[in-house]
């Protein structure tokens, strides 16, 4: 059976239902953004709280795949993904989301700032996109990331978490300054193209 119903002698026949396993809908909204005209990208309808006990990006993205995939018994695609600053050993990295929790991103980005007091700012997004067919028993996971520097003070208001911050290699302003580039040049859209691609070609492959 045809992974995704693409086309019928040249011509779109249909989409494929995607549901997002996550609870940030700015993940969502990006991803929107970039997938392809055969995906329909849909919020998950439900919201399921996945402990986040694995070490690595790739971990956490492959456990909220199968999770929200059992339970909603269709195709979904999950986002693991985190800020590494390299001179503070990968922090706060796979604990982006848990570090100061009850925080806000200005209150965790001001104390990052006063760690970096000195200390090299090259860091990067990191991000693990999963996708989970759970009739199929299929399983995608690739990996991405934007290379770039923590800025010395926080700038811009655009994009969401430590957007205000970051400013990708080739820049000068914060993802925080130009939310539009992050369409072009984050470590979701990169990450997200990524597995679109492979799960065409699978397609194309079952299909031929
Ligand atoms: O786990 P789900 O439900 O997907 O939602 P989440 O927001 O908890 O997502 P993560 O566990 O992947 O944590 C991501 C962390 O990294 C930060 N982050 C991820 N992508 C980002 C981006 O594009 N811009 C700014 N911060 C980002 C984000 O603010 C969180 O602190
Ligand atoms: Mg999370």
């Amino acid at each position: 059976m045809e992974l995704i119903k693409l086309k019928k002698g040249g011509v779109m026949v249909g989409t494929f239902r995607i549901y997002v396993a996550t609870t940030n809908p700015h993940k969502v909204e990006e991803i929107k953004e970039i997938a392809p005209e055969w995906a329909e990208i849909l919020p998950s309808p439900e919201k399921i709280e996945v402990i986040e006990d694995g070490e690595t990006f790739l971990e956490n993205s492959v456990k909220k795949a199968i999770v929200y995939g059992k339970k909603l018994k269709s195709p979904v695609i999950a986002d693991d993904s985190g800020l590494v600053i390299y001179s503070l050993g990968g922090f706060p990295g796979v604990m982006s989301a848990r570090f100061m929790e009850e925080y806000t991103y200005e209150e965790k980005m001001k104390t990052i700032l006063k760690m970096l007091e000195g200390k090299d700012r090259k860091a990067a997004f990191v991000c693990s996109a999963t996708f989970f067919d759970f009739q199929r028993n299929l399983l995608v996971s690739v990996e991405d990331r934007v290379e770039g520097y923590i800025a010395e003070e926080i700038r811009g208001t655009g994009g969401f978490g430590y957007d205000p911050f970051f400013v990708p290699e080739g820049y000068d302003r914060t993802f925080g300054e130009m939310p539009e580039l992050k369409k072009k040049l984050s470590h979701r859209s990169r990450a997200f193209r990524k597995l679109f691609s492979i799960l065409s070609k699978i397609s194309e492959s079952e299909s031929l």
